[in-house]
């Protein structure tokens, strides 16, 4: 692994990225405004980066308006002193507050002769050295974060990027790649990490250039394609790119993945923050680089971050408005010649058509395009125009979201509808401004129902391998699963996980050709990081282990449907925590297969407690595997035979003891005595162990070759309670009388035609007592084990758990949009 030299212990446990490759991470202005802003990124790359990695920054805060606006007065003759003033002052605010007494120093006296070369500039000739005044900003700012690194992290250069990254022009921008790559090569000093300045170049001659609106991004990119980098994190003061502008639509989701190609159409038709430029260096058709961008937030870096890349199926599913204001739609006759080819190649228009003769650009367009065609004398005509666009992955082939789109328009006017040349878009050009309400109207047609959950299973045994039997019918008949996608299986040592789906109808075989060695940490690690709005993990395994994750699933938002009952059965403490830390993180928590398999056992006694009922009495025959096997034994057939029968049947616990122990019994009484409201742990449930001392140690298979042992007790209870004309069965009672709880699971031997004794073999019985239901109680009834009830109830459980979440709206949290 690469060692990073550093001055004090990086948290490499925190560190999020991948290793071993080249990393850029680009720092904003509003990220780098004030000492507690530069505060945060210094852990940011704390946590995040390596030696070799690439730090680029913009200017700090508003340093670049404040450096145009010396510019601008400079140019109109005005008085600077004020502006001058302030600047400086903002710097050494930056420079006293975060640096050590000598480094401050240092970097004041910098400061000083900078100002000093600034002011004869802004004297001498303001035009001729305009980059040159407005590239200060990103020197300053690099300047001071790699001072700062020195004195916190680890070795650190600073780097302006004018000594390498060449320019064709101002205009267009395009990077010199292999002048640009030999320099940087020359230029990157071993063992230290690099902060590189943002925004600024040079061209062909030497002269200082900038890069244009949000060029620090574009450098990023540039360099990573440079560098071949693996990952580009614009790290800034929003948490990734959202289906809409959140500031004008509330209903807005986060995109967690964007194809690349999908990104660029974003860019280029108005998203807040992608810009045009952005993507080009990392997208172009000889840049190969493969790199992934990331837009992340530099005020809550948990959140998870949007990524842009080459994906599969699901991530081409994302959809997106985005809209453009201040366009004018140009008509003219010489636009329907060559002409056109060189004023696209300049202009970029959002739209154009040759035969028409008609181009749409911005409105800030219009200058160039009067003095390019000026040329030619002909008469063009600017029309006011706006767009509206849905963007998605090859949209414009997508009839139904054609139709959607429409319909959501068929009330305002609209001047013609247009796709883009890639298909990833419709636009629809309107004679009027895009107005909130119409946006919100179109993303709500749009985007309601795509919001993307994944679900990983757990446990692939008995139960799990019937619950995946049966998914792939549910997913193609259930609405509310439209959007749910297989993304994870599990097994006690092997997983098999694929960010962009696994097919349904192949897992199991998948799984077994595919799956490879995982820890629990790797688990979890992935949980971090999965790319969807929600996921759900169902836990159908019998693991107490595995339970213990859950603290975890639910630090990270993960929802759990479990049939595993070690959780809901924990400690009272323990219990309780995981009630709060779900409650707290919004992350849904659904067991109810874990009494009775499918029966609503658990939903009915939410109900009453949701309603205001108060629950008195429990009771009845809870075990699915000791109602088989009492309801069947006549002492003809060994009990242990029957028993083995009942474990190839699937409604045993893997190891039947769990049941014949009466343990499995005490945990559902458990399980339904707290959701009935009642805070009691296992202890307080008396339980009567069926299982002789000296079959209890064994393991499984030792157990089951021994388990004539049996035989001889059963026989005894079952021929005594014929003597009485009764019968045995194992029962489960909770009662609260006078303000006691009583509660304890045993055999008992009850009279022939007792409701508990009449059941069909495997059936559960729940009798409830309440203030409700005191005289005549509420009987539920039913299989309570098996294979195709219990995966039917967890079906049932994630059903309820999508229809939750796919309303589920997030908060979006912006700190403003740069
Ligand atoms: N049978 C029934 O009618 C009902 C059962 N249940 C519950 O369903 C659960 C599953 O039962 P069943 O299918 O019979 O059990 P099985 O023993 O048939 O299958 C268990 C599965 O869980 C996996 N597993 C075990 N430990 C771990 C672990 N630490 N991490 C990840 N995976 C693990 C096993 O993996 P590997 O193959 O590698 O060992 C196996 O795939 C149990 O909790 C049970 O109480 C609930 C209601 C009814
Ligand atoms: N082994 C259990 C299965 C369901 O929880 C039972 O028999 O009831």
């Amino acid at each position: 692994m690469t060692q990073i030299n550093t001055l004090e212990q990086v948290d490499f446990a925190q560190n999020n990225l991948e290793k071993h490759s080249v990393n850029v991470h680009k720092f904003g202005g509003s990220s780098l405004a004030t000492p507690e802003c530069i505060e945060r990124v210094i852990s940011i790359i704390r946590q995040h980066c390596q030696l070799n990695d690439i730090i680029v920054v913009s200017a700090n805060g508003k340093t670049t308006d404040l450096l145009l606006s010396l510019h601008q007065l400079a140019l109109s003759g005005e008085l600077l002193d004020t502006s001058l003033a302030l600047l400086k002052e903002q710097q050494s605010a930056l420079i006293f507050a975060l640096l050590n007494a000598d480094n401050a120093s240092r970097l004041a006296g910098e400061l000083e002769q900078d100002i000093n070369q600034l002011v004869a500039w802004l004297s001498d000739n303001p035009l001729a050295f305009e980059s040159d005044i407005l590239a200060l900003g990103e020197v300053w700012s690099a300047r001071l974060l790699s001072a700062l690194l020195n004195e916190r992290i680890c070795r650190s250069y600073y780097l302006d990027a004018r000594d390498f990254l060449v320019i064709n022009n101002a205009r267009e921008c395009r990077v010199d790649n292999p002048v640009s790559q030999a320099n940087l090569a020359n230029s990157r000093q071993g063992q230290k990490l690099a902060v590189i300045t943002g925004f600024i170049c040079k061209d062909q001659a030497g002269n200082s250039c900038t890069l244009g609106r949000n060029g620090s991004d574009y450098s990023a990119t540039i360099l990573a394609s440079l560098l071949s980098a693996k990952n580009v994190t614009l790290w800034t003061d929003v948490d990734g790119i959202y289906s809409a502008d959140p500031r004008v639509v509330p209903a807005a989701r986060k995109l967690h993945r964007l194809p690349n190609a999908v990104a660029r159409e974003l860019g280029r038709l108005g998203n807040p923050v992608l810009h045009k430029k952005t993507l080009q260096p990392l997208t172009d058709d000889f840049s190969g680089t493969g790199s992934h961008l990331h837009v992340a937030s530099s005020f809550d870096t948990k959140a998870a971050a949007t990524e842009i890349g080459e994906f599969g199926q699901i991530a081409r599913q994302e959809l997106s408005v985005t809209h453009l204001n201040d366009l004018l739609l140009v008509s003219c006759e010489a636009l329907k010649g060559s002409v056109a080819a060189d004023v696209i190649a300049e202009l970029s228009p959002v739209y154009s058509d040759k035969k028409q003769g008609q181009l749409v650009i911005l409105a800030s367009q219009q200058q160039a395009l009067t003095n390019a065609l000026a040329v030619l004398g002909a008469e063009v005509i600017f029309t006011p125009v706006s767009l509206i666009a849905a963007v998605g992955y090859q949209v414009a082939l997508r009839l139904d979201i054609y139709g959607r789109f429409k319909r959501a328009l068929k009330n305002d006017r609209v001047l013609r509808f247009v796709n883009s040349k890639q298909e990833h878009s419709i636009i629809a050009l309107l004679p009027q401004e895009t107005t909130p309400e119409l946006l919100n109207k179109v993303h709500h047609e749009i985007v309601k129902d795509a919001r993307h959950l994944g679900l990983v299973v757990a446990g692939l045994g008995n139960i799990g391998q019937r619950f995946l039997e049966l998914l792939p019918a549910q997913l193609a008949r259930v609405p509310a699963l439209e959007n749910v996608h297989l993304v994870g299986l599990v097994s006690s040592k092997k997983a098999l996980i694929h960010t962009d789906g696994l097919d349904v109808s192949s897992a199991l075989a998948d799984f077994s050709e595919q799956a490879t060695d995982y820890t629990n940490q790797d688990l979890v690690s992935w949980l971090k990081h999965h790319p969807y709005d929600e996921m759900i993990l169902v836990d159908i395994t019998p693991s107490e282990a595995f339970s213990f994750l859950y603290d975890e699933f639910f630090d990270l938002g993960i929802h759990v449907i479990g049939a595993n009952k070690w959780a809901a059965s924990a400690s009272t403490d323990t219990y309780r925590a995981l009630k709060n830390k779900a409650g707290k993180s919004g992350s849904l928590w659904l067991g109810n297969t874990t009494v009775g398999a499918g029966l609503p056992v658990n939903y009915a006694l939410d109900d009453l407690i949701y309603s205001g009922d108060q629950i008195t009495e429990i009771s009845g025959v809870f075990s699915g595997t000791l109602s088989w096997l009492f309801e069947h034994y006549d002492a003809q057939k060994p009990f242990s035979v029957l028993l083995k029968e009942a474990l190839a049947q699937g409604i045993t616990e893997p190891d039947p003891r769990e049941d014949l122990s009466g343990r499995d019994v005490q945990r559902k009484l458990l399980i339904l005595a707290r959701a009935a409201g009642f805070e009691l742990s296992l202890e307080d449930i008396n339980c009567q162990n069926l299982v002789p001392e000296s079959l209890q140690g064994l393991s499984t298979e030792a157990f089951l070759q021994q388990a004539d042992a049996l035989d001889g007790y059963f026989e005894q209870q079952y021929r005594q309670a014929k003597e009485q004309q009764a019968c045995i069965r194992y029962i489960a009672r909770f009662s609260l009388e006078q303000g006691k709880v009583k509660a304890g699971v045993s055999l008992e031997v009850l009279a022939r035609d007792d409701a508990f004794a009449n059941l069909t073999p495997c059936d559960n019985i729940f009798q409830i007592k309440s203030h409700w239901y005191r005289d005549n109680p509420l009987i539920i009834r039913g299989p309570g084990a098996g294979r195709d009830v219990t995966a039917g109830g967890l079906h049932s459980d994630l059903v309820k758990a999508c229809r939750q979440l796919v309303n589920k709206q997030h908060q979006v949290t912006l700190k403003g949009i740069n």
